[in-house]
């Protein structure tokens, strides 16, 4: 097969852990006889240095022509870039806002599992993390406080900030369809979490989720509240399937679900909307305290090709190949330093790289 992959590597260690997955990709394509074109496009921090906007429309345009985009992270540190100091609408995160509505990416994928080999890694305490653990948080990612108005004025001497938070009852539906979509290919189990003791929001994805539920009976539905939800995701991740939620909770709970399966480098994800057509890219950021020192760990970024592969480009068999490939390198000990415990064998960001290529 042939396919057009648009590549944003972005900022920070984005470029480090881009080029790993895209050895892993050109190595699948070499063993399965596919024909990757990648073709790069800037947005976010270094976007900001060349063209003066975190996003082109040139940089949309492209990755609306091509067949799926794989991106890395963009962003810098938010105390000390000079990029934090231009308007809320020219920071780096704009140009992720902007490229997730304009292409329409509502439905954010993030599995979060625990590999055996690295429950030491967890920080759970041991009792918890024998029991393993295997869910996706499936987060709403076009809607509500990310995407409302964002105002800050100056009322009565001081000032006062403001960020609306709007959901339609379409646009939880259409997410809250797709939790059920994937529970029914999994445990069968919807975790639903909201605010609805005390957000209007919530109360209206408590209601739209529980009409969707109608639709689909063998899934057992439960609803938890959000604060309720960060507890228990580290108190009993086990007893997670499908976590469904609205945009920030699920961006808070992803990286709390992160750290349990040992670090943040480990946790991939898929941008998607209702056709083929997908944005893959790991959960965390751009993690400039270590960019630039081939330390970063690229296996979210190779987990999130892996997931380019399965959703967009219907590549199951070369997916297991990338997964199964990872999974062999941690059994044989090989860590990042992220996820390093006394014993294994410490590597950097390309050897970690080149070690899943050579199990492929
Ligand atoms: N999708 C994206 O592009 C995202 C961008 N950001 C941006 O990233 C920048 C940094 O944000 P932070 O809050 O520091 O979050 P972060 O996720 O970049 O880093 C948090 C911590 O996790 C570590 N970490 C992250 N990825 C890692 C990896 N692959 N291997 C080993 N360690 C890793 C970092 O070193 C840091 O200690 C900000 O500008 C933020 O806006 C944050 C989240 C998502
Ligand atoms: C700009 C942020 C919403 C990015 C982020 O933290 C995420 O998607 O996880
Ligand atoms: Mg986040």
């Amino acid at each position: 097969m042939e396919k057009n992959i648009t590549v944003i590597k972005g900022d920070g260690i984005g470029p480090e852990v881009v080029n790993e997955a895209i050895k892993v990709l050109d190595a699948v394509a070499k063993k399965y006889h596919h024909t990757f074109h990648y073709t790069d496009i800037l947005m976010g921090g270094c976007s900001i240095d060349a063209y003066g906007v975190p996003l082109t429309d040139e940089a949309i345009a492209t990755a609306q022509s091509g067949d799926a985009v794989l991106l890395g992270s963009i962003g810098g540190n938010t105390t000390t870039s000079p990029w934090y100091k231009l308007p809320p609408d020219h920071r780096p995160e704009a140009g992720l806002l902007k490229i997730r509505k304009a292409l329409g990416l509502f439905a954010n994928l993030r599995p979060a599992y625990l590999y055996p080999e690295l429950a030491e890694a967890c920080p759970l305490k041991e009792s918890t993390s024998a029991k393993g653990f295997d869910m996706v948080i499936v987060r709403e990612l076009t809607g509500g406080l990310y995407f409302g108005e964002h105002t800050t004025k100056e009322i009565n001497g001081e000032l006062v900030a403001h960020d609306n938070l709007v959901y339609s009852e379409s646009e939880i539906r259409r997410i809250a369809k797709r939790g059920f979509e994937i529970a029914m290919k999994r445990r069968k189990k919807v975790t639903s979490v909201d605010k609805a003791n005390v957000l209007d929001s919530s109360r209206l994805w408590r209601k739209v989720v529980s009409e969707v539920a109608q639709d689909y009976p063998e899934v057992e539905v439960e609803n938890m509240l959000v604060d309720n939800a960060a507890m228990q995701l580290v108190k009993d991740p086990a007893q997670f399937d499908v976590v469904l939620t609205e945009n920030m909770f699920g961006d808070i709970l992803s990286d709390e679900a992160s750290m349990v399966t040992g670090s943040i480098g480990m946790l991939a994800s898929a941008s998607l909307r209702a056709d083929s057509f997908g944005m893959y890219e790991p959960s965390g950021g751009s993690a400039p305290d270590i960019a630039g020192k081939n330390i970063a760990n690229p296996i979210a970024q190779i987990l999130s090709a892996a997931m380019m592969l399965r959703y967009s480009f219907n590549m199951d068999e070369e997916a297991d190949a990338i997964e199964a490939a990872i999974k062999q390198v941690i059994a044989e000990g090989y860590r990042t330093f992220d996820i390093y415990k006394e014993g294994n064998h410490k590597v950097s960001t390309s050897e970690m790289g080149d070690l899943i290529v050579n199990r492929l």
